[in-house]
């Protein structure tokens, strides 16, 4: 019999080879993105992870046992050191924006809606596509990529693609599967749902990235 994060991981398969099929990872694995749009994610990503830090540190306040809370706090300061390294790199690049793109701003109000006002169960389903997408990108260019000695992102493709992330994404997805034993149908109901709006918002935080989503007014 399969597991939760088996069944949510097969029911949204499509939105994952749509990711997959998305023109910012073809570039990005080609190695041809262009930089003015590789630096508008990573400008994003900046934001987004300073806040994502916040929402797993509530998810980590909220678990009852204590390696769950330990490993959920221990990824949020871990963010901190590649929050430290983007900002580092960024330091020589053009201009930092401090704004959130509208997309941005969606996904990490979701999250944090989700951590602070809905059941762990629910948080925990809302915050795992971030840690699973991002596995299965980094081993899907790993695995078909043929320039790992001359492309541009290969620090980035390599951080995601790695066995240390591949351990931290178990996790993540054991303590999940762990909280739906003793769920009831409507909660593992609201956890798909969860899982699935995650998963799209994943989709469209490249999307944004890549055509350089500017607010309307
Ligand atoms: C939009 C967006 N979604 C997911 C990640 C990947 N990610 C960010 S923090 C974290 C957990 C601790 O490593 C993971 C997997 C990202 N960078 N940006």
């Amino acid at each position: 019999m399969s597991n939760w994060y088996e069944k949510i991981n097969l029911k949204t398969a499509h939105i994952l080879e749509q990711i997959k099929a998305h023109r910012f990872i073809q570039e990005l694995m080609a190695g041809t993105l262009p930089k003015d749009i590789f630096y508008f994610y990573i400008n994003q990503d900046a934001i987004y992870l300073s806040e994502y830090k916040k929402v797993l540190a509530q998810i980590g306040i909220k678990c009852y046992d204590e390696n769950d809370t330990q490993f959920f706090l221990n990824a949020a300061t871990g963010i901190i050191n590649v929050e430290n390294a983007l900002h580092q790199n960024f330091l020589n690049q053009e201009i930092i924006k401090n704004e959130a793109s509208i997309t941005c701003e969606l996904y990490i109000s979701y999250l944090s809606r989700m951590a602070h006002t809905k059941s762990l169960e629910e948080g925990l389903a809302a915050v795992l596509p971030c840690f699973t997408i991002y596995q299965q990108i980094g081993d899907y260019i790993l695995a078909n990529q043929t320039n790992k000695n001359n492309n541009p992102y290969q620090d980035w493709i390599n951080t995601y693609g790695g066995e240390a992330f591949a351990n931290s994404v178990k996790s993540a997805i054991e303590i999940t599967n762990k909280h739906t034993i003793k769920a009831s149908h409507e909660s593992i109901n609201n956890m798909n749902k969860a899982f699935e709006k995650a998963s799209k918002l994943e989709w469209m935080f490249w999307d944004s990235a890549y055509n350089k989503e500017s607010w309307k007014i």
